[in-house]
C-alpha cells in the first residue's frame, strides 16, 4: 500500500512533502498499533524526560477525545497549565493523525532510550542517565553540553542537580580538561524562571530558603572544582550562565554570543561570585554597568573587558577551539590541575564567604515584589529581555 503510494506520488510529480504525507495516510495506524504503542511506553526503561511525556499525554488526549476541551489552568498550576498548553498547542489536529504521531514517538523512544544505554566501545564514552545535559568523554577532555534548546537552555532544578553531579563525575574521571557548552543557538538564558511556580506547603520562605542552598551548593561546585574548566559559549548566555564564567579558567565565545545580567530587571542581584569576580575582571565602572544597570555586552565587548579569553567567527568557532582544546589535554594533567590549584587556593575561602553572601541577599529578593512582578510578567508573556 504504501509503495503504491510512493509510485503514483512519483508519477504525478507531486513536492517531496506531499509524498511523504501520502506515505502517512497509507499507513495511518490502526487501534491496535495504538494500544500496542501504550503499552511500548509503559515498559520503557528510562524516563523519556518531561518534554516528551508531555507530547505523549498531549497526543494521547488529541487521539482520544479530539482537540483540547479543558479550562486553561491558572499560570501557578504549573503541571496543569504544561498539560494544557500540550494538548491545546495540537489545535484541530485529526484524531487518526495523533494516534499515528502517538504511534510514531513511542516507536522512536523504545528504540533511542534502548540504544542510548550502550557505553559506545573506545575511548568515546557517553554517560547516560543525564535527562537535562549530555556528557561526553574523548581526547582527555569531559564536555558538558546543557541540552534544553527548545527552552534555550534554561537551567531548571533538575539541571542545577545534573550539573554538579557531572562536574563531580568530570573531577574524578581520567581527563584533563572539562568543557562546558550549550546545544542549539543559545549557551544558557540563565535560571529558568518556571522555578519560581514550583511553591512547597512550607510557602515561598521555604522555596527561597531551600533556592539558596541550591545555589549555594551549585556555585559551590564551580569554585572548588579541581580541573581546568572552560566555557565553549556558543551563543547569547544570561543570567547565572554569565556570573560563574568569572569562576572558569578560560571563556572561548562565538561571535555570535551576548553576555546579559539584568538582575536588576528582574528584581534580583548578582549571584555566582560576580559581586567579587567581575570587579576584579573589569573593574568597578564596568562591572556596574553589567550587574547594576544590565548592560548586555557583545562577545568582542566581554572580550576587551577580559571576561571571555578570546572570540571566533561563528564558521569556525567549534573546529577551531576543538583544536585548541584537543592540544591543551595533551599537556601533563597533574601539572595543570596543580597550577590551577596554586592560583585557585588564594582566592577559595574569599569566594565561598562571598557566594554566602550573594545568596542570602538574594533569598530575601525572591520574596520582593519587584522580583515577584518580573517572574510573573514573564510567564503571562508579557515580557521577555
Ligand atoms: C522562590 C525562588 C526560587 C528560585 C529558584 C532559583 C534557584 C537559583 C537562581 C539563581 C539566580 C539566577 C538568575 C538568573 O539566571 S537571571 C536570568 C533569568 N533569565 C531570563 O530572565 C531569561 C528569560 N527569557 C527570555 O527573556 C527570552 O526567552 C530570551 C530572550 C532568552 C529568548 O527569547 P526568544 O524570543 O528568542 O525565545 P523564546 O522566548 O520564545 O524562548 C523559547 C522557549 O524557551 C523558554 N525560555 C527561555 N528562557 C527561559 C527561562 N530563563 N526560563 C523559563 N523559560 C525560558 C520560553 O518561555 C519559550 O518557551 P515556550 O516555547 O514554551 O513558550
Amino acid at each position: 500500500m504504501a509503495n503504491a503510494a510512493w509510485r503514483l506520488a512519483r508519477r504525478s510529480c507531486p513536492s517531496y512533502l506531499q509524498v511523504l504525507h501520502m506515505n502517512r495516510t497509507a499507513m495511518r495506524a490502526s487501534q491496535k498499533d495504538f494500544e500496542n504503542a501504550m503499552n511500548q511506553v509503559k515498559l520503557l526503561k528510562k524516563d523519556p524526560g518531561n518534554e516528551v511525556k508531555l507530547k505523549l499525554y498531549a497526543l494521547y488526549k488529541q487521539a482520544t477525545e479530539g482537540p483540547c476541551n479543558m479550562p486553561k489552568p491558572g499560570v501557578f498550576d504549573l503541571i496543569n497549565k504544561a498539560k494544557w498548553d500540550a494538548w491545546n498547542t495540537l489545535g484541530s489536529l485529526p484524531k487518526e493523525t495523533a494516534r499515528q504521531n502517538y504511534v510514531d514517538l513511542a516507536s522512536s523512544l523504545s528504540s533511542s532510550l534502548e540504544s542510548s544505554s550502550q557505553v559506545e566501545p573506545g575511548t568515546d564514552r557517553k554517560s547516560t542517565g543525564y535527562e537535562t545535559l549530555m556528557v561526553t568523554s574523548e581526547d582527555g577532555i569531559t564536555k558538558i553540553t546543557l541540552n534544553r534548546p527548545a527552552k534555550k537552555n534554561a537551567i531548571n532544578v533538575e539541571m542545577y542537580h545534573e550539573i554538579m553531579r557531572a562536574l563531580k563525575a568530570a573531577s574524578k574521571d581520567d581527563s584533563s580538561i572539562t568543557v562546558l557548552t550549550g546545544n542549539g543557538d543559545y549557551y544558557s538564558s540563565g535560571n529558568d524562571l518556571t522555578n519560581f511556580t514550583d511553591i512547597p506547603p512550607g510557602g515561598v520562605e521555604e522555596k527561597a530558603k531551600n533556592s539558596a542552598i541550591l545555589l549555594r551548593e551549585f556555585v559551590g561546585c564551580f569554585i572548588d572544582f579541581p580541573k581546568p574548566l572552560i566555557a565553549m559559549v556558543n551563543g547569547p548566555a544570561v543570567g547565572i550562565s554569565v556570573t560563574i564564567l568569572g569562576l572558569f579558567d578560560a571563556v572561548y565565545a562565538s561571535d555570535r554570543a551576548t553576555f546579559h545580567t539584568p538582575f536588576s530587571h528582574l528584581g534580583q542581584s548578582p549571584e555566582g561570585c560576580s559581586s567579587y569576580t567581575f570587579l576584579k575582571i573589569m573593574g568597578p565602572a564596568k562591572a556596574t554597568e553589567m550587574l547594576v544597570f544590565g548592560k548586555k555586552l557583545t562577545a568582542g565587548e566581554a572580550c576587551a573587558q577580559g571576561l571571555v579569553t578570546e572570540v571566533f567567527p561563528d564558521s569556525t568557532f567549534q573546529k577551531e577551539v576543538w583544536t585548541r582544546l584537543k592540544a591543551f589535554a595533551k599537556l601533563p594533567p597533574n601539572a595543570m590541575r596543580i597550577s590551577k590549584e596554586v592560583i585557585r587556593n588564594r582566592e577559595k575561602e574569599k569566594l565561598h564567604a562571598v557566594n554566602a553572601e550573594e545568596c542570602s541577599v538574594l533569598q530575601e529578593r525572591w520574596l520582593s515584589d519587584e522580583c515577584m512582578n518580573a517572574v510573573v510578567n514573564f510567564l503571562s508573556r508579557k515580557s521577555k529581555l
